[in-house]
């Protein structure tokens, strides 16, 4: 047992310092915003994410889970921190390291016995070091205190199994005892213990995310590439990704990657690149084609409908990714403030996204956790998020509330056969459009 401090209650700090807590660990999750520790005092969950509250309630009520905002407190009376702040992107595209730095400063003006420093936040490669570098400062190379790199992989909506099976932990320590310590804790959730240097680490979080990117922008291309020549890409995916040395996983081709950490990563591994003197050119193509999907996306709507002044749209989904409430890079925050300036009339559905959509959309359109509702009466229907609610339709219904039966899918969630006996225009991504009989003027 192993009394843990977590400095930043977001997805990563909430989720990781509960499940360490579930598996027979003294666990404090602490955070400046007092508002979401008061919130988590009484229950209240930040963030949307599937079992969560539930193995929080369950650590709190076994007393292995609590909330401050004492941070100072917690960082004398814990053996290991873990740091699980923010770092954002900053708008030249590198990661800012603002909250890191004041972290380590706290803990520096709080070391008060030897301690064993944890960087869960996705960092630059030499944040390590410069966290060791400011505690020491702060302590005045008082105490003892190891730093560690331990990045986190979790995902979204899946963020609690993931930890609790997670498929390998990377550690990157400055001594074997902190090695040791940090392999320990992680023994519960998996056996593949990666043994790194805190570089090392550091760069094999970027690198697995601008891989999993890479996937992604790669199949969105060949899509691209499938709907110029008349080939389908979820036929291509299934067709590669049946090589165990391609795999099937992230082959789905639509509308780009969006969320908290592919489009912030990518960018911050240019600059890393960038910063060593190195001409990334890949990551740049990546960043480029996934910016290009949101585009294309919304050229087939504006095909089909000529012009979208006064037209109705719905848009089915605000979130990055389906169960979560997290609309970081979201496709619909450029889509929507674009099909608006258009002088189109945009109603937009989400089962749980609208709270935080509101705070960055505004009103510029109406929402609805109706799904049917947004669809009537629309004259174009644009799918941004693979809800299950969107992926279970009742599209002759849908067929029905709409004005007329146009489909823009960024998802590719529905079979091209049935679309076309069920009289749709229906326009997805890397495959066929289908033409519906009805009066759609110029659809491709
Ligand atoms: N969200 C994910 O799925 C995910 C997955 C893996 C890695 N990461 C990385 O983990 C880090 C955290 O991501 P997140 O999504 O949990 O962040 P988040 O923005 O949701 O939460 C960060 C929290 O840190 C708090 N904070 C900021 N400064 C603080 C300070 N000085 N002291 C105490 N608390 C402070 C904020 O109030 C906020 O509650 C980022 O580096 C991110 O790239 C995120
Ligand atoms: O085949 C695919 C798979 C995903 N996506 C999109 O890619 C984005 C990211 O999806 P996903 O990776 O499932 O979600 P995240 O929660 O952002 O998780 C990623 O980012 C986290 C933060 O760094 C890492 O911890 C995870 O390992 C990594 O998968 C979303 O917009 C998805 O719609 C696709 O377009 N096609």
């Amino acid at each position: 047992m192993k009394k843990i401090a977590v400095i930043g209650t977001g997805y990563v700090g909430l989720v990781s310092g509960t499940c360490f807590a579930d598996s027979g660990n003294q666990v404090t999750c602490c955070d400046i915003d007092q508002l979401k520790i008061k919130g988590l005092t009484e229950g209240i969950m930040p963030i949307y994410e599937p079992g969560l509250k539930e193995l929080v309630h369950k650590n709190v009520r076994k007393g292995s889970l609590k909330f401050s905002a004492n941070i100072s407190q917690e960082i004398k009376d814990a053996e290991v921190i873990l740091i699980a702040v923010g770092t954002p992107m900053t708008s030249s595209g590198k990661a800012d390291l603002t909250y890191v730095k004041q972290v380590a400063q706290s803990i520096g003006e709080n070391l008060n016995s030897y301690k064993v420093i944890v960087t869960k936040s996705t960092v630059p490669v030499g944040t390590g070091k410069l966290i060791e570098s400011v505690i020491r400062e702060y302590d005045n190379g008082k105490h003892p205190f190891d730093v560690v790199s331990n990045p986190e992989f979790l995902r979204e909506g899946t963020a609690i199994k993931d930890t609790m099976n997670m498929e390998r932990a990377v550690i990157g320590a400055t001594s074997e005892k902190a090695f040791q310590l940090i392999a320990e804790i992680h023994k519960p959730f998996t056996a593949n213990i990666v043994k790194a240097s805190l570089e090392t680490a550091e760069i094999i979080k970027y690198a697995a995310n601008a891989f999993l990117a890479t996937k992604i922008s790669f199949i969105n291309d060949i899509a691209n590439i499938c709907e110029r020549v008349g080939a389908d890409v979820t036929e291509v995916s299934t067709g590669i990704g049946l090589d165990s040395r391609i795999g099937n996983k992230f082959l789905q081709a639509g509308v780009g990657f969006g969320g908290s950490c592919f489009p912030k990563d990518t960018a911050a591994l240019l600059h890393i690149s960038e910063d060593c003197g190195y001409d990334f050119k890949l990551i740049k193509a990546v960043i480029e084609t996934n910016e290009g999907q949101r585009v294309q996306l919304v050229k087939k709507l504006l095909l089909a409908l000529g012009s979208l002044q006064g037209k109705t749209i719905s848009v089915l989904g605000l979130a990055f990714k389906p169960d979560t409430d997290d609309i970081r890079s979201s496709p619909a925050l450029d889509i929507i403030p674009y099909l608006t300036e258009q002088g189109a009339i945009v109603k937009a559905f989400d089962p749980i996204a609208i709270v935080e959509a509101k705070k960055q959309i505004g009103y510029q359109c109406t929402y609805s956790e109706d799904i049917y509702e947004t669809i009537t009466d629309s004259d174009a229907c644009m799918i941004l998020t693979d809800w299950q609610d969107v992926k279970t339709l009742d599209l002759p219904l849908v067929k029905h509330l709409m004005k007329q039966p146009l489909i823009v899918d960024g998802r590719n969630l529905f079979e091209l056969e049935m679309m076309k006996q069920l009289g749709f225009t229906y326009l997805s991504v890397g495959r066929p459009a289908i033409q519906s009989e009805s009066n759609i003027s110029k659809a491709i």
